[in-house]
């Protein structure tokens, strides 16, 4: 390899250029720009309200830019709705629990895989064994256990868990994943970030997590990005992001 060649930054999977949104003439996200690299794992941190839910909101296209533009893989996907997003590869999980209480964990690992293939709905055909994808995510996601179990009856850990086994069925290289340690045992927590882990470190999936757990943030991001006031305050490697005044300052009165 040359040294040329081995200096080469990974391309940017996805870039948002002066992004933008304004609702009831309150401006929630003002000018922000960056780029996440193929296979970077990026964090986003800041003060609660700083805006970080409503940037992933954006990005997923369950809220429309008021100004600036999203492009995943170079091409432009601002107008883009949600399903078609995650067709091209971009998946998101919610900081509050999507699940439906009342159905099992296969039947919502079942139903998401045959959402992903634009099959039907299917559930009364229960009595069929998993399909291999089934059996194979709710292994992954440490699950396999807890198929009959009611969604309803799992432990926040769990549900955080099955969350992303209803995202991986559509296989995403793009993960958003909304604080996904929120109500977590500090027991679960391990368990959790080493699945986050393998996905990153393993699949080659790039991530893009907020996060308020930093002992979390620190063992899994290449890079942090601090959200405040609705702006892109600093975005670098965790050390230097930390180190940095301005960011210090924004969380004056807060643990960083
Ligand atoms: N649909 C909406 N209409 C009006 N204001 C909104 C809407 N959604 C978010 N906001 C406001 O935008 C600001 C940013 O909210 P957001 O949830 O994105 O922050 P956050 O950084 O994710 O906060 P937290 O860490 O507490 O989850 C807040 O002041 C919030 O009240």
């Amino acid at each position: 390899m040359s040294a040329v060649t081995a200096a080469r930054p990974a391309p940017p999977v996805l870039q948002l250029t002066d992004v933008g949104w304004s609702v009831g003439g309150a401006v929630i996200l003002d000018d922000v720009s960056l780029e996440v690299r193929e296979g970077e794992f990026l964090a986003f941190i800041g003060p609660n309200g700083a805006g970080k839910t409503s940037l992933f909101n954006l990005v997923s296209g369950l809220n429309p830019v008021s100004r600036g533009s999203i492009a995943l893989d170079g091409a432009d996907i601002t107008r883009l709705a949600p399903h078609a997003r995650a067709r091209r590869g971009l998946g998101r999980t919610f900081q509050t629990s999507s699940l439906w209480p009342g159905m099992t964990v296969a039947d919502h690992v079942r139903l998401a895989a045959q959402a992903a293939q634009g099959g039907s709905f299917q559930l009364w055909r229960r009595a069929r064994p998993f399909t291999a994808e089934v059996t194979a995510t709710l292994e992954r996601t440490g699950l396999t256990g807890r198929a009959e179990a009611l969604a309803g009856s799992l432990s926040h850990g769990e549900k955080r868990k099955l969350e992303l086994a209803v995202l991986l069925v559509g296989d995403p290289r793009v993960m958003l994943l909304d604080e996904p340690m929120a109500g977590v045992s500090a027991e679960e927590v391990p368990a959790l970030t080493e699945l986050i882990r393998s996905l990153h470190r393993d699949e080659g999936r790039t991530v893009m997590m907020v996060e308020h757990h930093m002992d979390v943030l620190l063992g899994l991001a290449d890079r942090l990005a601090v959200m405040h006031h609705g702006t892109l305050l600093a975005l670098d490697v965790p050390d230097t992001v930390m180190a940095d005044e301005t960011v210090q300052l924004a969380y004056l009165g807060e643990e960083l």
